[in-house]
């Protein structure tokens, strides 16, 4: 889809990039020429990794061991990437989630999710933002959101509010900082299979709500190079007027709600044909009973 050298002198830090939708972002962003730096908790996952992805592209992808949820421990990793190179672009992919009747969350359940979601896409945006600004650097910011951001969700109420929040720092901020340059953009994707996600939103293995491809428009999941064509794109060159935006991609998962009439794409043409012949009886019973028009 792009020129392997699409992304020639991007350097790219994904947090959470060292499983599921980080490392497929990392994959793309590597084949199209950029350097790439992941973080995570796990130093072993981390190391996997890039260990994994450095046969890519350019190969030059890196790991720092960071908790986004400490805010001092990002300045650190940021500071120590900036030794090496400035950033051009930043992907806020970390996140934390489960799903859990509202009732049943403790304090520490909510800040576990609001911390890692919300906070974290936050101090990095800040420590990443503030230095593009002074070096005068044009930096791509994308945060990978959910289409919750939308509908809002039952049972994952600590996520949907806080990707809510940093759907609303990205249409913030891109005012904000478009005088610099500076674009932020936000994708919300449907339902991507990855063993972080399902191990907390499909525990018992049998997929419904969310998880569940039989509901989605295009009957299928969403395909990792996908994810990874939409990121590339929003990190390269040549659309720089596009900021503050919040691009789904969900196979026209989330406006195929139950309030819509979305489930009648199963009728088959008899279906339709018997629905037809049941509209038309009670149009002609109703023209029977009109004394005008
Ligand atoms: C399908 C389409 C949409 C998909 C959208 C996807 C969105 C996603 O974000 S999927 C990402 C999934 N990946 C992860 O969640 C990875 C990171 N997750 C974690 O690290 C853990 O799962 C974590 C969220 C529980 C956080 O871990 P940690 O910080 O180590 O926290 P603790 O284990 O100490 O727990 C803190 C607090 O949370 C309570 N808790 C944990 N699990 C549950 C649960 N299933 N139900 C209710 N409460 C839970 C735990 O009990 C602790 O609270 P206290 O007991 O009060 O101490
Ligand atoms: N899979 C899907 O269908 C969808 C996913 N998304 C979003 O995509 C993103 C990736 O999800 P997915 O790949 O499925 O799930 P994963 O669980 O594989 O990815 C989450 C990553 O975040 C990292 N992480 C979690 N907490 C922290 C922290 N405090 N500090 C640093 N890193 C952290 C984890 O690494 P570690 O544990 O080592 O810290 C892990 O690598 C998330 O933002 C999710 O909301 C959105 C819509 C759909």
């Amino acid at each position: 889809m792009f020129k392997d050298s699409t992304l020639a002198n991007k350097r790219v830090l994904i947090t959470g990039g060292g499983t599921g939708l980080g490392k497929e972002i990392a994959k793309g962003l590597l084949s199209y020429g950029a350097e790439v730096y992941i973080c995570g908790r796990r130093e072993s996952v981390l190391q996997e990794t890039v260990t994994e992805l450095a046969k890519i592209g350019s190969g030059k992808i890196h790991y720092r061991v960071t908790d986004i949820r400490d805010p001092d421990a990002i300045e650190t990793m940021v500071a120590s990437i900036w030794e090496e190179g400035a950033l051009t672009g930043l992907i806020n992919n970390a996140a934390a989630n489960f799903i859990s009747p509202t009732k049943d969350l403790s304090p520490r359940g909510y800040q576990a999710i609001r911390s890692t979601v919300m906070d974290g896409a936050f101090y990095t945006v800040l420590a990443i933002g503030k230095r593009w600004i002074k070096e005068g650097i044009k930096g791509s910011i994308v945060s990978n959101l959910v289409t919750w951001v939308w509908t809002g969700s039952a049972y994952v109420v600590p996520s949907a509010m806080a990707k809510t929040a940093i759907d609303s720092m990205t249409k913030s901020l891109a005012v904000e900082w478009g005088r610099y340059g500076i674009r932020v953009n936000a994708v919300a994707p449907g339902p991507f299979p990855t063993e972080g996600a399902w191990d907390k939103l499909n525990p018992t293995g049998t997929s419904t709500g969310a998880t569940d491809a039989s509901t989605v428009p295009m009957g299928r999941y969403g395909e990792m190079q996908e994810l990874a064509n939409l990121m590339t794109f929003l990190q390269a060159d040549g659309c720089d007027y596009i900021t503050g935006q919040t691009i789904g991609i969900d196979g026209g998962h989330h406006l195929a709600a139950p309030s819509t009439f979305a489930s009648l794409g199963s009728w088959s043409d008899d279906d339709w044909s018997s629905v037809r012949d049941s509209i038309k009886a009670s149009a002609e019973k109703e023209k029977t009973q009109r004394s005008v028009g």
